[in-house]
């Protein structure tokens, strides 16, 4: 039987690689619903060649424009209800969860509730609410598949492993646009500079995320989640090549690892044929052809986000979802040009100072801390310019 997918995020760097995916599979995935925001262009492709019974905009010009350019039996939707309902559509049983952002937080744990499973690669929904997120996982029986790179090859490694015997993960990070840069070169950076991403072609905000290490920061948060072990067994590793995607290292000694060309499609595949493997058209890895695999330890003096996101970490209950939502508001700041690229961990520092983490939050709790953070962020925004 195919399995019946739905997407948040359609139109996306994801989006469009889980498509590909689906693309090169039509006898094992069919797509039954879509979410995306204002592209609607790429949505109007989408419908066209994969029929999805529902389709969900961020606005209602959008999804009234989508209406009007398809034909057949199709639903459009929009805004934060459009996307629950992507998310519950009764003809899907998986859920690719791939918006960018704190928005993604609801309308997974929405899929969970109706107990889809999740091919998860919305790390902010693990930073901001992972306790919840995990529990009610459980409750439901349902699974959360990693989309992540760096998560995937961990979850890959582990395949067959008891996890108690794990001693450490070592998630590698490529050290984003500015990892050889002086703090005096990153002062001037621009948006453009930043959106140059070494290895990985993505959506702009987990490419500048990449640039200040606060990706990997949100992926430590993430993995404490999805394979609940303690901070102080997850650490990171520089790898310029990004060929390694992340290790484990089990008590006895071993280490073991995924290795593989930089593409999404590896990952995305993996959590949705999960625990098949099926071919796929992408680049082969060739070692010969790559050489030498560089390691280094990470410089939190240079990149503070980094050191931010293992304090709020272990800070715990809203300490991680404060720092997700001052980061969302700097890096956008930084996005829309005008913010300098130092400036977005000054803004996180400041907002993350002035919180008192509560434990134990529950969803409101989180959307509370969520408004909160975005409310100091943007004063401290107006206090500097
Ligand atoms: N890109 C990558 O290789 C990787 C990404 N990730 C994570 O995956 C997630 C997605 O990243 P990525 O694909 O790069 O991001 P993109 O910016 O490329 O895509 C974001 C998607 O979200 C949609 N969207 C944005 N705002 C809204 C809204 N208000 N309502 C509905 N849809 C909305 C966009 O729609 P539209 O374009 O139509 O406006 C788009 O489809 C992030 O959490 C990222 O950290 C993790 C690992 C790798
Ligand atoms: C492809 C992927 O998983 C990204 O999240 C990636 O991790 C970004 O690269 P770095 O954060 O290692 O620069
Ligand atoms: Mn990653």
């Amino acid at each position: 039987m195919k399995k019946r997918i739905a997407i948040l995020g359609s139109t996306g760097s994801i989006g469009q690689s889980t498509i590909d995916v689906i693309r090169q599979h039509p006898d094992r995935f069919e797509v039954t619903a879509l979410a995306a925001g204002s592209n609607v262009d790429d949505m109007v492709r989408q419908v066209k060649e994969f029929h999805p019974s529902l389709v969900s905009m961020s606005s209602k010009e959008a999804a009234e424009e989508v209406k009007l350019r398809v034909h057949g039996p199709i639903r459009v939707v929009y805004g934060e209800e459009g996307l629950g309902e992507v998310a519950a559509h009764p003809d899907a049983d998986y859920l690719v969860s791939a918006l960018v952002g704190s928005q993604g937080l609801q309308p997974t744990l929405t899929a969970i509730r109706e107990k889809k499973t999740v091919g998860l690669a919305n790390k902010e929904t693990l930073v901001m609410g992972g306790a919840i997120v995990m529990e009610e996982a459980r409750k439901h029986g349902v699974s959360i598949l990693p989309i992540d790179s760096e998560h995937s090859a961990i979850f890959q490694s582990l395949h067959g492993e008891n996890p108690s015997q794990v001693r450490r993960l070592v998630l590698t990070a490529s050290g984003g646009a500015f990892r050889d840069w002086p703090r005096e070169k990153m002062e001037k950076a621009t948006r453009e500079e930043a959106l140059q991403h070494p290895n990985w072609t993505m959506g702009a905000k987990v490419t500048v995320d990449s640039a200040s290490l606060m990706n990997k920061g949100l992926e430590v948060i993430e993995a404490r989640w999805l394979f609940d072990l303690s901070y102080d067994k997850i650490d990171v590793l520089i790898h310029p090549e990004s060929i390694v995607h992340s290790l484990v290292e089990f008590v006895d000694g071993a280490v073991l690892a995924e290795l593989g060309m930089p593409d999404m499609k590896v990952p995305i595949q993996y959590a949705l044929s999960y625990p098949d493997r099926l071919p796929l058209q992408t680049e082969r890895l060739s070692l010969e052809k790559v050489g030498t695999l560089q390691f280094r330890e990470p410089d939190l003096k240079r990149f503070p986000c980094l050191k931010m996101a293992y304090e709020a970490g272990r800070l715990g209950g809203t300490a991680p979802t404060v720092l997700n939502a001052a980061n969302e508001v700097a890096v956008a700041h930084f996005l829309e040009g005008g913010l300098p690229f130092l400036t977005i961990e000054e803004i996180i520092g400041e907002v993350l100072s002035q919180h008192t983490p509560l434990h134990e939050p529950g969803l409101e709790d989180l959307f509370d801390a969520d408004r909160w953070a975005r409310e100091v962020a943007q004063q401290c925004l107006e206090k500097t310019f």
